[in-house]
């Protein structure tokens, strides 16, 4: 295989705001989904793999407070009044001991970097993320092949849907981590241990799939809720790099520079993942 490249981009953007939070979802288990409320899936008796997780890839916010935010929690935490009796040195005293845990008012965005090669091409426990409907389909672009190639994931992909089927457009904007199926009766799964993470960014697809202002806003709040799950797993079930395609660019027809000015605009919570790897071809 040739040498992989890297590309770094780190144009943040500010410019994408994030919509109420939507419901977390269902467990996603063939045998168990729309059951509950787990986040993420076991399936055929499987556990998902255990590798330590990479701590080093997750975000670390600075924990310097700005005097200039508007933050409204950052306002609430005033300081301590000064007596007019205390000396300089104590008032040096107090300033070396101000609380470090005031919420950052410049939180960190996703890291959008790039990588040239097939997404399949991961190494065991990366979670490789795609764009999805919620008809529980993946039949033709990348999606098919994540079909053959994991079919156990998409029948858990596919058992998520039908669980929403009396109201798709639930699945808008909310992602479905499904981890690697280790008793899958393809070898191919089996021996890949990459999780899945579906991006729901349009409920329909061809002439069903939304604007593309919809898919965006979709994808913000896809990505973040991915995100959010991902933490909640950390300690437990390791995950790798987290990774995808340049999703929406194909059959959903949105250009990728607008996807990933959504991705960098993704702000990053303390704890989180703070970056993608794009693989393209
Ligand atoms: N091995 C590989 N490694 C890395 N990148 C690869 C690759 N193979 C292809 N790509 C690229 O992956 C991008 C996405 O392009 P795609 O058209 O697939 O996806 P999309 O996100 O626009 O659309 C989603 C809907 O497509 C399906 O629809 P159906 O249900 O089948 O009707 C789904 O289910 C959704 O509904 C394009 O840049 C491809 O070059």
């Amino acid at each position: 295989m040739p040498p992989e490249t890297r590309q770094t981009q780190q144009t943040l953007s500010d410019a994408w705001s994030s919509r109420p939070k939507r419901r977390r979802l269902n467990p996603n288990s063939e045998t168990s989904a729309g059951s509950g409320n787990r986040s993420h899936s076991t399936t055929e008796k499987d556990q998902a793999e255990t590798s330590p997780a990479s701590k080093k890839r997750r975000s670390n916010p600075p924990t310097t407070p700005s005097s200039s935010s508007t933050n409204s929690i950052h306002k609430s935490q005033t300081t301590t009044p000064i007596n007019a009796s205390e000396t300089r040195d104590e008032l040096n005293t107090k300033t070396s001991q101000t609380p470090t845990s005031i919420p950052n008012p410049n939180p960190p965005h996703l890291k959008v970097t790039h990588l040239h090669t097939s997404l399949f091409a991961s190494p065991p426990t990366t979670l490789l993320c795609h764009a999805t409907n919620a008809h529980g389909t993946w039949g033709a672009g990348i999606a098919a092949t994540f079909k053959t190639t994991y079919p156990s994931a998409f029948a858990i992909y596919k058992s998520h849907c039908a669980s929403h089927s009396h109201d798709p457009s639930l699945l808008l904007g909310t992602a479905l981590l499904i981890p690697p199926q280790t008793t899958s009766r393809s070898a191919t799964e089996r021996n890949a241990r990459h999780w899945i993470g579906c991006l729901f960014t349009s409920v329909g697809k061809g002439r069903q799939k939304g604007s593309k202002e919809s898919i965006l806003e979709a994808t913000g709040d896809a990505v973040r809720d991915l995100l959010g799950q991902v933490a909640e797993l950390e300690g437990e079930e390791g995950i790798g790099e987290v990774r995808m395609c340049k999703i929406n660019s194909g059959l959903f027809g949105v250009p990728w520079e607008a996807t990933r000015e959504v991705l960098e605009g993704v702000e990053v919570a303390e704890g989180q993942v703070g970056e993608v790897v794009v693989c393209s071809l």
